[in-house]
C-alpha cells in the first residue's frame, strides 16, 4: 500500500504499553465467541442502533472480535480507517452525531454508518485497548443514560477478556513444568491416554521412553543445586531438538524425562534414543567446560491387539531404564 494511501490515526501517550498488554493478553485473531456476542447485541440493544462491534486496536489495525448487525468478510481493517482509532487514543468515550461534519471522520470509509459512539475497553492497569462501539445509519445523539450504560457494558466486556486470559494462563500452568517449560506428569499423562485411544481406532506406529540422568545427585552434591537446574534445563532443550512437533517431551519429575514419539516403532524408538543418548553425552553446559553428563533411556512400544494403558507403558518403560541403570548406564534398554 502507498503511504499516500493510508489513512493517518492519533496514537495513545503509553502506545507500547498498551500494545504489550494486548499482545499479552492473547484475544487477537481467536475465533468468535457466544459470550462476547452477547454482549455486542446488548450494546446495540440498549443504544437502539443496528450495528455494534468489540474492537481490538493493534499496531496498525483494527481486529473486530465480535459484530453484530453486520457479516464480515474480513475482521481486519486500517486503523485508520475507524472512529475506534480516536476513541483508544484520546479519550473514555466518544460520540460522533454525524460523521459527515466531523473533520475526524469525513474523509473515512462509512457507507453503512452516520452516528459513532465507542467507550474504551480499559484495562485494569488504565490501558486502552479497543472499544464496545454502537453505530446508526441516521444522524443522532444517544441519551446519558444509553452513554453512561454503554461505558459499563464495555468494561463487561473488558472483564471478560481478561477472565480468558487468566483462564488460559492457569491451564497452561497446570500442564507445565515451570522449571524446564516442558508439558509436566500431568500433561504426559492425558495425552497418553488421548494417543492410546487414537491408536486403537487408527493402529499407527507409537513408542514411549524413559530417559533418567546418571548419577544426577553427584552433579548436584559438587556442583550446586542450581548448576543442577542449569543441566535440567540444557537437557531439556537437547530433548526437544531432536523431537519432532507432533512428539511429546514430559519431565516426570526430578531428573527423569519422557518422550511420546507418535509413529515410531520400537525399531525407530531405540534409534532415536540412541541419538538423543550420543547428543546428551556430548553436551557441553554452559560455564562449566569440564562437567559432562549422561542418561539411561528405557523404550517401550505399543504393540497391536495389546491392551495398553499409560500405567502399563511407564512401567514397561521403567523397567527398561533399570536394566540399562544395571548394565552400566549411558544405553539403551528396550523391552
Ligand atoms: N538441581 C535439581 N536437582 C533435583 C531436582 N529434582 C530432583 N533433583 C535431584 O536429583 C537427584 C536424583 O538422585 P537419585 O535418584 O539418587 O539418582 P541419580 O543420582 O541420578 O542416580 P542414578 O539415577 O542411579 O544414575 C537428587 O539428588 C535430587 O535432589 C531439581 O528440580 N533440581
Amino acid at each position: 500500500m502507498a503511504d499516500s494511501d493510508r489513512l493517518h490515526f492519533p496514537l495513545a501517550e503509553d502506545e507500547s504499553r498498551r500494545l504489550a498488554a494486548l499482545h499479552q493478553l492473547g484475544i487477537l485473531d481467536t475465533p468468535r465467541e457466544d459470550d462476547f456476542d452477547l454482549l455486542t447485541e446488548l450494546a446495540a440493544e440498549l443504544c437502539g442502533t443496528p450495528y455494534a462491534f468489540v474492537v481490538l486496536i493493534d499496531a496498525d489495525r483494527i481486529w473486530v472480535k465480535s459484530a453484530f448487525g453486520m457479516g464480515l468478510q474480513d475482521s481486519s481493517l486500517q486503523r485508520g480507517a475507524s472512529p475506534c482509532a480516536y476513541v483508544v487514543a484520546q479519550q473514555p468515550m466518544l460520540v460522533i452525531e454525524d460523521v459527515d461534519l466531523d473533520p475526524r471522520t469525513r474523509n473515512m470509509p462509512h457507507a453503512h454508518f452516520q452516528m459513532y459512539a465507542g467507550a474504551q475497553l480499559r484495562t485494569s492497569d488504565g490501558l486502552a485497548l479497543g472499544t464496545l462501539c454502537v453505530e446508526d445509519s441516521r444522524v443522532r445523539r444517544p441519551s446519558e443514560k444509553q452513554l453512561e450504560l454503554l461505558q459499563r457494558l464495555a468494561q463487561q466486556v473488558m472483564q471478560l477478556i481478561e477472565l480468558r486470559a487468566a483462564k488460559r494462563e492457569l491451564l497452561h500452568q497446570a500442564s507445565t513444568d515451570a522449571l524446564t517449560g516442558l508439558a509436566n506428569r500431568r500433561a504426559l499423562f492425558q495425552r497418553l491416554q488421548q494417543e492410546l485411544a487414537r491408536n486403537s481406532r487408527h493402529h499407527f506406529a507409537l513408542s514411549f521412553v524413559v530417559i533418567d540422568i546418571d548419577h544426577f545427585k553427584t552433579v548436584n552434591d559438587r556442583y550446586g543445586h542450581a548448576t543442577g537446574d542449569v543441566v535440567l534445563q540444557q537437557v531439556a532443550e537437547c530433548l526437544r531438538l531432536h523431537s519432532r512437533e507432533t512428539d511429546l517431551i514430559a519431565r516426570f519429575g526430578g531428573e527423569e524425562f519422557c518422550a511420546i514419539l507418535i509413529d515410531s516403532d520400537l525399531e525407530m524408538a531405540v534409534q532415536w534414543a540412541d541419538r538423543t543418548r550420543v547428543a546428551l553425552h556430548n553436551m557441553q553446559i554452559n560455564g562449566f567446560p569440564q562437567l559432562r553428563i549422561s542418561a539411561s533411556f528405557g523404550v517401550t512400544s505399543v504393540s497391536k491387539g495389546q491392551d495398553h494403558t499409560p500405567d502399563t507403558l511407564f512401567s514397561a518403560a521403567d523397567k527398561a531404564v533399570y536394566r540399562a541403570k544395571q548394565a552400566g548406564r549411558d544405553r539403551v534398554e528396550s523391552g
